[in-house]
């Protein structure tokens, strides 16, 4: 079993350039299917999700070959509609491939996705969509079949903002025959960015980062070359880590406006922030303000996928901050491990008491899934004396070699396999 060993108490210092995005590039490899020939994606992270997404694309009859961070895919045949279980179970994303597969042939077959580590996490808006656009869903205990002769184009009003459930809408939306409309649609940037690449493969989408998104059916699609757009997520984590350590960090390929709620926080906590085109430079301060009450929202309010690592920053800080989270249901398993660090947190039905101003001192923890991993190396690297972050695999579904990063700037973190370690 893979650990990180951390070093903590040296501030960050140093230029990075930020990943691609994995939750643009999921659904974006799953849209490819859409359209027979040769397609290049440029800018996939090369994480264990990705690698997943690969395994996937190849058993449905995919070719695929990678240069780097560069991918190109040959979708001319396919030759299976039903995702291998095994699979199945190790991605969530993998309903992405739903959307797509049920445009181009008309059928697809996938287990049923189950809960996760932040919570039960269902697929009934995803469900709900396509079985307006027409699709004839079949559930059984642990599979779910579903068939269209011809996919018609409806108005669609979601619960909730549901971001996957938008995605596959929107993929499935594209090759149907009129048009729909998604009504309280999410707004995230990675919807437009599949929005882009729907586009320049030869559909009509409008609206994607409104709540309301048309898709006009078109009869078919070509292959493109695409880039996918820099992963917010990943340069708010290194901000926060920057600002944690007061540290001084240099991030490049960022669009600094994907991370307005972030930084608003980082700003309000006392960093100095400034922005020029594509760079976002970060400077933290060994005396961090309260912030105040924090609730997370779909974009553009403050990311579910930021709590953890934000709740790091706001212990570390004066005064009384507190953290509630509303999208997922089980997002609070890192309080423990935080608490196990020195930090002065006290959890409660979905909400987070923070008494900030804690010394955060060296302790082996568990990482019980991506953010809360991160938010464990960020407590870590600002700590006293030295930390063990076990349950890597969660991390590396997000993160390429996030140790490398940290140790770009200067951070003390080591991969060690096994678990006899010493440093
Ligand atoms: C690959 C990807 O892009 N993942 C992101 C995506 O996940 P994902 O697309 O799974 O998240 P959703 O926006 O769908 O989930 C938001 C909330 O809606 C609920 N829900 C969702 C679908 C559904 O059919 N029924 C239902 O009740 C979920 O349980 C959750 O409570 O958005 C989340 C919220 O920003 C992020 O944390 C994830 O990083
Ligand atoms: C929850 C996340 O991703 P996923 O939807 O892939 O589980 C995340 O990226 O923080």
């Amino acid at each position: 079993m893979d650990q990180f060993v951390i070093k903590g108490g040296k501030p960050l210092y140093g230029t990075v350039r930020v990943q691609g995005a994995k939750n643009a590039a999921l659904p974006i490899l799953a849209a490819t299917l859409m359209a027979g020939g040769i397609h290049e994606i440029r800018d996939v992270p090369r994480l264990s999700d990705i690698e997943v997404m690969n395994r996937i694309l190849k058993a449905l009859g995919v070719k695929l070959r990678w240069d780097g961070n560069n991918v190109k895919l040959e979708t001319s045949t396919i030759k299976s509609t039903h995702i291998p279980e095994a699979l199945m179970r190790q991605m969530r994303s993998s309903i992405f491939l739903m959307g797509p597969l049920l445009a181009r042939t008309g059928e697809v077959t996938v287990s049923r996705p189950g809960g996760c580590a932040i919570g039960a996490r269902p697929i009934d808006l995803h469900l709900k969509g396509l079985r307006l656009l027409g699709a004839e869903i079949r559930e059984e205990r642990d599979s779910i079949h579903c068939s269209a002769g011809k996919l018609t184009g409806a108005e669609i009003h979601l619960e909730l903002p549901s971001v996957g459930a938008t995605e596959n809408i929107m993929m499935a939306a594209v090759l149907a025959e009129g048009e729909t409309v998604i009504k309280n649609a999410a707004r995230e940037p990675e919807i437009v960015d599949l929005q882009r690449f729907l586009n320049r493969m030869g559909a009509e989408v409008h609206g994607a980062g409104t709540s309301t998104i048309t898709i006009r059916g078109v009869k078919r699609l070509q292959p493109v070359s695409y880039e996918i757009i820099p992963d917010r997520i990943v340069a708010g984590t290194l901000a926060t880590a920057a600002v944690a350590t007061a540290g001084e960090v240099l991030l490049t390929h960022v669009v600094p406006d994907h991370l307005r709620s972030s930084l608003e926080i980082l700003d309000r906590a006392g960093a100095e922030i400034r922005i020029e085109g594509d760079a976002l430079w970060v400077r933290g301060s060994s005396r961090l303000n309260a912030v105040g009450d924090l609730v997370t929202e779909p974009y553009p309010g403050f990311p579910t996928d930021m709590q953890p690592q934000i709740m790091v920053l706001l212990a570390l800080s004066e005064g009384r901050n507190s953290i509630s989270e509303k999208i997922f249901d089980g997002r609070l398993k890192h309080v423990r491990e935080l608490v196990r660090m020195g930090a002065d947190l006290e959890a409660g039905d979905n909400r987070v008491e923070i008494r900030g101003g804690s010394r955060l001192i060296g302790a082996t923890v568990d990482a019980t899934d991506l953010r809360a991993g991160a938010a464990l190396v960020i407590a870590g690297l600002a700590a006293e004396g030295t930390t063990r972050v076990t349950g890597l695999n969660h991390i590396d579904r997000g993160y390429e070699r996030l140790d490398l990063t940290f140790q770009r700037l200067g951070g003390q973190i080591q991969r060690h396999s096994g678990k006899a370690v010493s440093l």
